[in-house]
């Protein structure tokens, strides 16, 4: 059993928690009431590298990371420190994470906000709708192919973009051919929790061009925002480095800085 079937088999039970108490009826109700989604894709397709700061309270490798008493006022320090959008963990078990963090965000910043959790359901993606994402992460090797693209398709239609997670070649592969627009390499591979940077290095030549690329993990200062960049990153999202800084807006602001580097004025934009 790896890593994931661990976190994935935790996540089912509380999701069905959840089912429980509240119906898909009373999600879809809550849904429409919320103001309509916001889209990130103009920024991550602006010039420069765009940043996604996580609210990360632990993390199954590191375990505790940060004591977040108010993911709020960390979103809106992002936020103005010149985060393109907010990823915040809503997954509870490994990751110390709730939907109430992610409802706190919401309330308090105005750019694209992302659940970032173990999706594997259209309740889950109304949940994030619900709660006022814009963004739901749908993490390749959690799923199968119909699933992944019942779940991208149904995401749309409720106004989510979906950020489709990969971490070899085949899940490219797998990504693309279930219309991914928004492709997440991450370098911790999420069966065996180990970082390996040059993993986006090695996959991002195999995404087309149309597709916008983020790197996920590991970027530790401005120096791995401009490696990243140089192989092809148009956004970073980057979660430790911000959680357990002093100053997440300055070092946000660093790592957009360095996104917008001389160096790498020529690089190619997607359309
Ligand atoms: O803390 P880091 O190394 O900056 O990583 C952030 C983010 O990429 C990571 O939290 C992440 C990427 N994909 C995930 C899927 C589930 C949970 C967490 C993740």
């Amino acid at each position: 059993m790896t890593v994931l079937d661990d976190i994935l088999a935790g996540v089912a039970e509380d999701r069905a928690e959840r089912q429980a108490r509240v119906s898909l009826d009373d999600l879809k109700r809550q849904a429409d009431k919320q103001p309509p989604a916001l889209d990130p894709m103009p920024a991550f397709r602006s010039d420069g590298v765009s940043v996604i700061a996580e609210v990360k309270r632990s993390s199954p490798s590191k375990g505790a990371l940060a004591d977040i008493k108010d993911p709020a006022a960390l979103a809106g320090d992002y936020a103005a420190g010149g985060a393109s959008a907010i990823s915040v963990l809503t997954e509870q078990r490994r990751f110390g994470g709730s939907l109430d963090d992610l409802r706190a965000v919401r309330a308090d910043v105005h750019v694209p906000v992302l659940r970032k959790d173990f999706i594997t359901t259209s309740y889950e993606l109304w949940e994030a709708r619900a709660a006022g994402a814009d963004m739901a992460l749908l993490i390749v090797a959690a799923l199968d192919q119909n699933a992944l693209e019942s779940l991208i398709d149904r995401a749309r239609s409720i106004g989510l973009t979906p950020l489709v997670e990969v971490h070899d070649e085949e899940e490219v592969r797998r990504a693309v051919a279930a219309d991914a627009d928004l492709i997440g390499v991450n370098a911790r591979n999420l069966k065996t929790l180990e970082v390996d940077r040059q993993t986006f290095e090695r996959l991002a030549p195999q995404i087309p061009d149309s597709i916008v690329k983020v790197a996920e993990s590991g970027v530790r200062g401005p120096h791995d925002v401009i490696e990243y960049a140089r192989f092809g990153a148009n956004v970073v999202l980057v979660g430790e480095t911000l959680v357990k800084g002093d100053d997440p807006r300055a070092t946000v602001a660093d790592l957009v800085a360095a996104g917008l580097h001389p160096a790498l004025q020529h690089r190619w934009q997607p359309s």
